[in-house]
């Protein structure tokens, strides 16, 4: 047979297994047709288990892709009886009551801040928030217990560096308090060393800050061979050398802070990459979804079964989705499970996304939506 035969042969093998799974599909509706009179539930892990044996034993050397094959198909069956029998609904109603203007068009709005006056977040609440009354919170967790006792209606942290990576703090406070993103922005950061007036690089024996931005700035520090101390946030540590007036005490903050709190700047740029970049988001108790959302952000927990993982992802490429983070974190009252945080871009509103999410919120051990927003980069220098 030539090339074009055997496609024209494989052509024909998918005709007809495209007319099976549309019937397959069918008998799928027929059951949820059943399970709806009856209240079982859509998932019925001994009957799949017995499919996948047959398969596997029946399709012999190909038993382990054969099963690969039906264990997508029961996924998607699964998924369109969810679907007939109207499952995550809430997700539904969260989204559908979320749409909003846009919040840089909204005015005043209450404002935690990370960080003190001049922090990055600062900068970044600047970027998203026109004439916000701002407040500054010196650790994560006081933004967020802002917003919770209604003191703020948004807060505004930093979650995830170029170089150092994710803050994990603030990943597990947003799963303990359940908030929304509403709003992220990416802004390039520039660290300076700065420290009190008649200090020079000579004369730094200790340099404080932030554990990112420490890590952000590791080759400078070791070779200016001072040791770094880590500090509740860049622009704190900023305001307390300068308080401290000692010469042998430095911190690394921005340049802006640098100047608010009259410490002189000693080095610029001291950051490893120079385009060193943080995504910081916008945090509210309420979830806004504004016409230009373009980022999605999820967090959910895994069977502990085989490939339950790659299960759960393969139905983002399949409907194209990009996914532009996945981070895991530890569940902390199991011992190695895993919280996943998975970001990609879309828009919830539309009906393939929201199919999509509405079934893992049926079907996940634990799945909560943590927003659609739309994300800023910023040509600003990350002052301020
Ligand atoms: O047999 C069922 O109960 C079905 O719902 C059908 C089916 C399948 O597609 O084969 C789908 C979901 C269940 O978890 C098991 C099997």
């Amino acid at each position: 047979m030539t090339l074009d035969e055997i496609r024209k042969e494989i052509d024909s093998i998918d005709e007809q297994l495209l007319s099976l799974f549309e019937r397959r599909m069918q008998a799928a509706v027929e059951v949820a047709k059943i399970k709806q009179k009856t209240g079982q539930p859509v998932f019925n892990a001994k009957r799949e288990e017995e499919v996948l044996s047959h398969v596997g034993e029946a399709a012999g050397n190909l038993g382990s892709s054969a099963k690969i094959v039906f264990q997508t198909m029961m996924d998607v069956s699964r998924s369109l009886q969810h679907n007939i029998l109207g499952g995550g609904m809430p997700l539904k109603h969260l989204v559908d009551e979320a749409a909003c203007e846009p919040l840089s068009g909204l005015h005043g709005a209450l404002v935690a801040c990370y960080g003190e006056s001049g922090s990055y977040s600062h900068a970044a609440a600047t970027q998203m928030f026109q004439d916000a009354r701002l407040s500054f919170c010196p650790q994560f967790s006081n933004v967020f217990d802002a917003i919770q006792s209604g003191d703020a209606d948004y807060g505004v942290i930093p979650v995830e560096n170029s170089t150092a990576g994710s803050v994990t703090e603030v990943y597990d406070l947003l799963i303990r308090h359940q908030f929304y993103i509403v709003s992220a922005v990416k802004m390039p950061i520039d660290h300076c060393l700065c420290a009190p007036k008649g200090a020079s690089l000579e004369t730094i024996q200790k340099v404080y800050s932030h554990p990112q931005a420490l890590r952000q700035c590791s080759s400078f520090v070791s070779s200016l061979g001072a040791e770094p101390i880590q500090y509740a946030s860049t622009s704190t540590a900023a305001k307390t050398v300068a308080q401290w007036n000692d010469i042998t005490k430095a911190a690394i903050a921005s340049k802006e802070a640098a100047k608010q709190y009259g410490c002189v700047i000693l080095e610029d740029s001291i950051q490893n990459q120079k385009n060193n970049c943080t995504r910081f988001v916008a945090i509210s108790r309420k979830l806004h979804i504004e016409p230009s959302a373009n980022k999605i952000s999820l967090v959910f927990s895994i069977p502990h079964t085989t490939g339950s993982l790659y299960r759960v992802l393969a139905n983002f490429a399949a409907l194209g989705f990009n996914l532009t983070k996945i981070e895991s974190r530890p569940i902390q009252e199991s011992r190695f499970e895993y919280y996943f945080y998975l970001d990609f871009l879309g828009n919830a509103v539309g009906d393939d996304t929201l199919h999509l999410l509405r079934w893992l919120s049926e079907e996940l051990p634990y799945f909560a939506f943590l927003g659609n927003y739309p994300e800023q980069t910023s040509g600003a220098n990350g002052e301020a």
